[in-house]
């Protein structure tokens, strides 16, 4: 995940490769709800890790329902129910901006806590705090279940029981709003099987039901749960007499069809790459009983070519420039977002209608979506339940001068996820400018390496991949600077000195000379490195700490003296260049290897303070040296370094000199953020 306050995408040129999704975020949800609730446990798999599950589980375990993780195996889940009972009877439960946990929790325990007599309360962030609940209040009420708005009333924070038992009525229909959110209806249809012991129990909607694939999700899943619901069209569902929840077994949770949205958002946007067919998605497919799967019946209308398989997609570019639409998008509310950005590549005006619901969730969607579409370019047009988009002039064709109206834009996320998702396909505008993603990491709520999967598939021409050049002498702080700035960036990193290193480790290992220029290029065209989980491997072996001793670091100056050992590197150096971007520390990384990086930094300090660095580096960590012997390794490595005919340490042409000799580390690393930054475009 990116945990940083922003992400720049540089200009994407094609996209091709195979995504497996994370669990859908309403399924994963749901099922771990009936879980808790029924008798008997359930083991389940592929459950979303994400911050709203997170939030349910907490929730859960809060009410005293025992889950197990990794089991009965890894990426398996157990759940024991509590069987409609209520071992902990009050408690105060924050949900985030969890709705799919807010709403059915509200339900569930506004009943559990009436029948057996309990008290809970409900809160979350602030955004939570201005999401409607009023109209499941309300049927609740007319339950009989005592629930206090505690802020503004039709808001959470509520409170939901008063401590005593309650007799419900249940006799009459239970009535409940469906126009604003199916989640009210999700909730109550979730929750009254707990009180349908005796009797048939039935809803009835008011107003015109939206968002009717979530509902069918919910019936399908009461169903597994052994609670059939008789439905009347969409306006009554009777819940049978005598309803208890009873585990499956096990389920699988299929993969997210919203998030499949953006996948398929790609591959009809995305230029094909040689050795691939376009995007697949594993996972999800066709047979889904996710609604916002039909979001494959607009993208092709929108010109995407799919095809696909009960739990698979695939997908390529068809018609380009896209095809302007006008769709009602009432049953892909959440997916239809993403034709909000595809319409950016569409020839002509694009209308997105009947989204009302879109004002109500994470934030105000509609507008959010107008304003920062606008920022790129296009002209907006925004009502109360509709947008219209009509793209930045030029549109999805190579930009002429005076064609061209895609404008850099640095994209406001609004702490929702799904806003986050779809302007990063913004990143593929024929203007080639840059799209700014701010605060990436609210991908979390239901796909954290939303950001890492789409790189994984995408490229970008090589030269436009930034890279942050950082070399110098040794022990000036270069692998420091070098790995934070890397962090802040959530760029990749290269400590090039690790492979000089490594191959000096690998010449020790099979018993190569120093000396035999010839053997160790051969060693080092050849490396078998692995990467992994921050430690590295050389041939399986875990060569993490021998590789930081300063006598490997002694080979490693003599090894790099070689012009065939550092061709041999050059290749595989090269190849970390990936997106979003790379910063790469060593000696010659900004005048030999990357020379067209957009900036290169040369990092000095005293030699005093060098071998003073590198003395206390070396004590914490238990090792002992004296500074005079430090002192004059430093210095023959610096000449050898400096005066090697091949890649000579030295400052590239283009290089901004810092001597860090009197700053710290934050100040340095902050030193070349800013610089940094001057260097973007406006
Ligand atoms: N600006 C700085 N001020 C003080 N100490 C620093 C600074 N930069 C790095 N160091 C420390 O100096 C030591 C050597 O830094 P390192 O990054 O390993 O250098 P290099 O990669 O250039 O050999 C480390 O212990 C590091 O914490
Ligand atoms: N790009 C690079 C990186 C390292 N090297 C060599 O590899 C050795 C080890 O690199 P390093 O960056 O890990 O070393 P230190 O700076 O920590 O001593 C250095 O002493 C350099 O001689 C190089 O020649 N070119």
């Amino acid at each position: 995940m990116y945990a940083i306050d922003h992400l720049d995408i540089p200009p994407l040129s094609g996209a091709g490769g195979t995504v497996r999704l994370p669990g859908s975020k309403s399924i994963s949800n749901r099922v771990l709800l009936l879980a808790a609730l029924s008798v008997g446990q359930t083991d389940i798999a592929d459950l979303l890790d994400s911050d709203d599950t997170r939030v349910m589980l907490a929730a859960l375990a809060q009410l005293g329902c025992r889950i197990e993780t990794e089991t009965p195996g890894p990426g398996w889940l157990r759940v024991h129910g509590i069987g409609g009972e209520l071992p902990v009877r009050e408690g105060a439960l924050f949900l985030g901006n969890a709705g799919t946990a807010m709403r059915p929790l509200t339900a569930a325990l506004a009943l559990l806590a009436s029948r057996h007599g309990g008290k809970f309360e409900l809160s979350g962030i602030p955004r939570m705090h201005e999401r409607p609940i009023g109209d499941l209040v309300d049927a609740l009420r007319q339950l009989g279940c005592p629930v206090d708005c505690l802020g503004q009333e039709g808001y959470p924070p509520l409170r939901l029981g008063n401590g005593a038992a309650q007799a419900l009525t249940l006799d009459a229909p239970i009535r409940v709003r469906g126009d604003v959110s199916s989640q009210f209806l999700t909730a109550l249809l979730l929750a009254l099987p707990l009180v349908a012991q005796d009797r048939p129990v039935t809803i009835e909607v008011v107003g015109e039901l939206i968002s009717k694939p979530y509902i069918e999700i919910t019936l399908n899943l009461l169903a597994r749960f052994g609670v059939p619901v008789q439905r009347e069209g969409w306006s009554r569902f009777i819940i049978p007499a005598g309803s208890r929840y009873r585990s499956p077994g096990q389920i699988h949770v299929e993969a997210d069809a919203s998030s499949a949205s953006y996948f398929i958002a790609l591959g009809a946007i995305a230029p094909p790459q040689p050795g691939h067919d376009g995007i697949t998605i594993e996972g999800v497919g066709l047979a889904s009983i996710q609604g916002d799967i039909r979001f494959v019946e607009a993208a092709r209308q929108m010109g995407a070519e799919i095809s696909g398989e009960a739990n698979r997609l695939h997908i390529r570019r068809g018609a380009w420039p896209l095809r302007a639409v006008d769709l009602d998008c009432n049953h892909i509310p959440d997916a239809a977002m993403t034709l909000a950005v595809m319409a950016l590549y569409a020839e002509g005006t694009t209308t997105l209608r009947n989204i009302a619901s879109w004002r109500v969730k994470e934030t105000d969607r509609i507008a959010a979506m107008a304003t920062e579409c606008r920022k790129l370019g296009a002209i907006m047009e925004e009502g109360d339940d509709f947008l219209r988009i009509t793209p930045p002039q030029g549109g999805a064709t190579a930009p002429d001068s005076t064609t061209h109206g895609w404008q850099p834009a640095a994209i406001h996320t609004y702490d929702d996820h799904r806003v986050a998702m779809c302007f990063s396909l913004a990143a593929f505008n024929p203007g080639r400018v840059r799209v700014r993603i701010e605060d990436p990491k609210c991908v979390a709520k239901t796909f954290p390496d939303y950001f890492e999967t789409l790189f994984d598939v995408c490229e970008a021409e090589s030269g436009a991949i930034p890279v942050i050049c950082i070399d110098g002498p040794t022990a000036s702080g270069k692998g420091t600077l070098a790995a934070e700035v890397a962090r802040q960036l959530g760029y990749h990193l290269l400590d090039s000195g690790a492979l000089y290193r490594a191959t000096a480790l690998a010449a020790q290992d099979a018993g190569v000379s120093l000396d035999d220029e010839p053997a160790l290029a051969r060693l080092a065209a050849a490396l078998p490195l692995a990467f992994r989980d921050h430690r590295i491997f050389l041939a399986g072996r875990d060569i993490t700490d021998p590789l930081r001793l300063e006598s490997t670091g002694g080979m490693a100056s003599r090894v790099s003296q070689y012009p065939a050992v550092r061709s041999a590197l050059h290749a595989l150096q090269l190849s970390f260049r990936r997106l979003p971007g790379l910063v790469a520390d060593g000696r010659d990384m900004g005048t030999v290897v990357f020379p067209d990086a957009p900036l290169k930094v040369y990092l000095t300090a005293s030699v005093a303070q060098r071998a003073q660095r590198r003395h206390k580096q070396l004590i914490s960590k238990g090792i002992s040296a004296s500074i005079e012997d430090l002192l004059a390794d430093l210095q023959v490595r610096d000449a050898r370094d400096m005066n090697r005919s091949t890649a000579p340490l030295k400052p590239a042409e283009d290089a901004l000199q810092l001597d860090n000799s009197e700053l710290d580390i934050e100040q340095s690393v902050r030193q070349v953020l800013n610089w940094w930054q001057g260097r973007q475009q406006p």
